[in-house]
């Protein structure tokens, strides 16, 4: 397959020698920090004091400020929230920039959208795993790996690209397949992917159906069932054998229901409201809008995310999962439990 590349493909010795900052120790950054660690690699974590930066010491790791970590660096991992790369790649990381070293990202948002503008001397490249952090730390210790999306900026010293290839071969990303790929194609379809689909497009979807069960009179614990935990388990059978799989073990009845139902739900005027996310993705809008929200303090994204927390769906889904407890808890559950344990 073209510009498709595996372990078998990459020398991973272009980073012999070399010294790793992992900035940010949040989904992505404390699964490149361990992979890469457990992979042999030289990696520090450049982190401010916090929560932060505590776990990453009780997890074995080299720790150190921000600063500190750029200027002991070869290579630059810059995984922090989006919003904040500017101001901490501005105050912090540029200072350490010289010929020679190389900075690098798992999304390319604050390049390709001119937030961020590298001296023309340092290489700049991103490694984008196309799944949640959480996820690339635990299929890597289950010997296995996410796929990710890998691009060069900036080539000043003529290997940016076998860096590159040799950081996804470290996070253990060449083990399902690493796509060579643009900064502008990765942060146009990672955002289209998330708003629309992944992210946007299934919590609509999931939401539209739970509140249709409900209002018509069907208990809720049935709608939850139905709509939200039975998702995982269908798009489980997707993951595994696209939908000819899932279409295999549902019955005939669903997989009609499905030919004929699904198309009245997503239809014509959905894909042109895509077309139209994409447009604004594509055009910068989105990008202007989602930076002046951060400027002006997020009103809108507190707003929402608490309006959200508190949907009927997810005060039904937190007791039914409470009673099963071979569900995992959940990775913010998860994080009260041990914050509630060291308190
Ligand atoms: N989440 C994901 O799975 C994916 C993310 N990406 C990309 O990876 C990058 C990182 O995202 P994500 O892992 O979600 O980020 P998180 O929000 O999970 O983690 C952010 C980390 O940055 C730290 N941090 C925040 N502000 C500062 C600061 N001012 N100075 C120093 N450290 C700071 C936080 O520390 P503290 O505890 O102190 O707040 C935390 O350790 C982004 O570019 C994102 O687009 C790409 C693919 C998937
Ligand atoms: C789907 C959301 C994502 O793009 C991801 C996990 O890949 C993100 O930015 O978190």
């Amino acid at each position: 397959m073209t510009n498709m590349y595996y372990n078998q493909d990459i020398n991973e010795n272009v980073l012999d020698g070399k010294k790793i900052a992992v900035i940010g120790y949040g989904s992505q950054g404390h699964a490149h920090a361990q992979n890469l660690k457990d992979s042999g690699f030289d990696v520090v974590v450049g982190i401010r004091p916090g929560k932060s930066f505590d776990k990453a010491k009780e997890d074995g790791l080299e720790v150190a400020t921000v600063a500190e970590a750029a200027e002991q660096a070869d290579v630059i991992m810059v995984l922090l929230p989006d919003e904040r790369q500017k101001q901490v790649y501005e105050e912090e990381i540029a200072p350490a920039l010289k010929a020679g070293k190389a900075l690098a990202f798992a999304h390319g948002f604050n390049i390709h959208f001119g937030q961020i503008k590298p001296p023309a001397d340092v290489d700049v490249f991103l490694v984008a795993p196309k799944g949640p952090g959480h996820l690339v730390r635990r299929t890597f210790e289950a010997g296995a790996g996410v796929p990710a999306l890998f691009g060069v900026y900036q080539d000043a010293s003529g290997t940016a690209r076998e860096t590159a290839l040799a950081y996804s071969k470290g996070i253990g990303s060449a083990r399902g397949g690493v796509l060579e790929t643009s900064f502008e194609e990765e942060t146009v379809t990672d955002l289209f992917g998330e708003q629309a689909v992944l992210c946007g497009g299934l919590t609509s979807l999931i939401k539209a159906g739970f509140e249709t069960l409900v209002e018509a009179g069907y208990q809720p614990e049935l709608a939850y069932f139905e709509t939200l935990h039975e998702t995982k388990l269908i798009v489980d059978l997707m993951y595994e054998g696209g939908m000819a799989g899932m279409r295999y073990s549902v019955s005939d009845t669903a997989e009609w229901g499905d030919f004929v139902s699904g198309p009245r739900v997503i239809d014509a005027d959905t894909k042109a409201r895509m077309k139209s996310i994409l447009e604004d993705i594509q055009s910068g809008k989105f990008a202007k809008e989602w930076i002046q929200e951060n400027e002006d303090g997020r009103p809108n994204f507190n707003r929402i995310e608490k309006e959200e927390a508190g949907h009927q769906l997810e005060e039904v889904g937190e007791k039914l999962r409470a009673m099963m407890p071979f569900v995992a808890k959940g990775l913010k559950k998860e994080e009260e439990v041990t914050a509630g344990a060291t308190n």
